[in-house]
């Protein structure tokens, strides 16, 4: 089998970007057929507090800048988002059940992440029974209420903890980070930011289809 590129993106949903970022690596890696992705959860205030850095929002300049750019981001990509009316919110539990549901349905995971109920229907997933309704329709209420039962469990807890300290270790100040591995070699390369694709494309060298792109089929 021919080797394969990797590309691990550390996300969490009370970004925007991230929400923005895994979104646009999921349309990308339908047209980039060797490239495998990996969506990490992690707790960005850990990261902001571990690399001593701060949320952008804390400066008003940067806040109301990254207002104006999300529509723009979203007008081009198409990827529906209004600025919640609940901000920051705090995710460790979401972050929490994402990992669960990785270890114990991946398959219904992308599903699960892609849902867009903070950042473009202002529903607050850090309350339990919001959460688990967004999730119910995917996973089914009774499983959905099973894994978040499992949030409280210590592995699942450290489970957050770590992917964290590994982004933190690989550079990470921020989110979503990507560390970007090329197919059959060990070189990799940190990238941070969701507007960062055009980049790593050239990194990979796999072709980069725009801010535009939803649909292999339409290129
Ligand atoms: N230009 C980046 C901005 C990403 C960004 O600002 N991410 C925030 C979280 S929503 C962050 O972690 N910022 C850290 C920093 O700017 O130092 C993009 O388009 O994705």
């Amino acid at each position: 089998m021919a080797p394969r590129a990797k590309i691990v993106c550390y996300f969490d949903i009370v970004s925007p970007y991230s929400y923005i970022g895994v979104k646009l690596l999921n349309r990308y890696k339908t047209l980039w057929n060797n490239v495998d992705v990996e969506l990490e959860p992690v707790f960005l205030a850990g990261i902001m507090s571990g690399s001593k850095n701060q949320p952008p929002a804390t400066v008003a300049a940067k806040g109301s800048y990254m207002a104006q750019d999300l529509d723009l981001v979203s007008a081009t990509t198409g990827i529906p988002y209004s600025f919640p009316s609940q901000f920051p919110i705090m995710t460790v539990s979401v972050m929490r059940l994402l990992i669960v549901i990785k270890k114990h349905a991946a398959d219904k995971y992308d599903q699960c992440i892609e849902k867009d109920e903070y950042w473009a229907r202002d529903h607050d997933i850090a309350q339990k029974d919001i959460l688990l309704a967004a999730l119910a329709p995917i996973l089914g209420t009774s499983k959905v209420e099973e894994y978040f039962q499992m949030t409280s469990e210590k592995d699942i807890k450290q489970q957050l903890i770590d992917n964290t300290n590994k982004a933190l270790d690989v550079g990470a100040f921020g989110a979503p980070t990507f560390i970007v591995q090329k197919a059959g070699s060990d070189e990799e390369k940190m990238f941070f930011g969701s507007d960062r694709f055009e980049l790593m494309s050239t990194f990979l060298g796999v072709p980069y289809p725009g801010l535009a792109f939803k649909n292999k089929s339409k290129l």
